[in-house]
């Protein structure tokens, strides 16, 4: 890891809140490097020797959270690997802490190494993620999990796991909530004023 801490930004919300789609916007517009935890896990399971391939694959098509021993090695090496490319030291973590085993993993194996900004949190009601999500589905997404059997697991974990560490974040007043449900250009006004101020 560099000497000079790397800062993060977490960002959370729920499945379809729009967090990919703002974190691409973040990159264009500010020196940030995006690591979405749910795309490296992708890679991770489509690499044909990897040993957690199976066990990813599940993890995703069931909505479960896949150990964070795994998805936090594969965060420190993204980051390793950015910084060795000189993409610099800001990033946005898309998609993780998304429950008590990665905040704990991530303050264990990384707390230290990296300086954390605040969580950027994407607010958007369930029908209106569930949309997004089944419109990507049927867009050709190719996802194992943007149908309504999976996503109704991904709310229950979202529910019931991720949302309590958005709460703990909260209370530690780290938490900048933007509303998702409007239009992606609107979301992005507010999130402009976060990353400019
Ligand atoms: N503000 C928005 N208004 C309408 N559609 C949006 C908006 N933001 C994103 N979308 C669309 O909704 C879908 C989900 O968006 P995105 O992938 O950014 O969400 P996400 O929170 O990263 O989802 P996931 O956690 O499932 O990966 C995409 O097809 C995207 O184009
Ligand atoms: N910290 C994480 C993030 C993601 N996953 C798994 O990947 C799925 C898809 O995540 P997206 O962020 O791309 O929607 C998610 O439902 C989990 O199964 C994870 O285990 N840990």
């Amino acid at each position: 890891m560099a000497a000079e801490k790397p800062n993060v930004v977490f960002v959370l919300g729920a499945p379809g809140a729009g967090k990919g789609t703002q974190c691409s916007n973040i990159v264009e517009k500010f020196k940030y490097v995006h690591l979405s935890a749910g795309d490296l896990l992708r890679a991770e399971r489509n690499e044909p020797k990897s040993e957690f391939g199976d066990l990813i694959a599940t993890h995703i098509k069931e909505g479960k959270i896949v150990p964070v021993a795994i998805t936090c090695s594969l965060l420190e090496r993204a980051m390793n690997d950015s910084m060795k490319a000189g993409q610099g030291n800001n990033f946005v973590i898309d998609g993780f802490p998304r429950n008590q085993d990665n905040l704990d993993g991530w303050n264990c194996q990384m707390g230290d190494k990296t300086n954390l900004k605040f969580v950027l949190f994407f607010d958007c009601p369930e029908e209106i993620c569930i949309d997004r999500c089944i419109s990507r589905g049927a867009a050709g997404s190719g996802r194992t999990d943007d149908n309504k059997e999976s996503l109704k697991k991904r709310f229950e974990t979202y529910v019931t796991s991720t949302k309590p560490i958005i709460d703990h974040y909260a209370e530690k007043n780290l938490v900048k909530k933007v509303d998702g449900s409007r239009s992606a250009d609107a979301v992005f006004t507010d999130v402009q004023a976060l990353f400019s101020s």
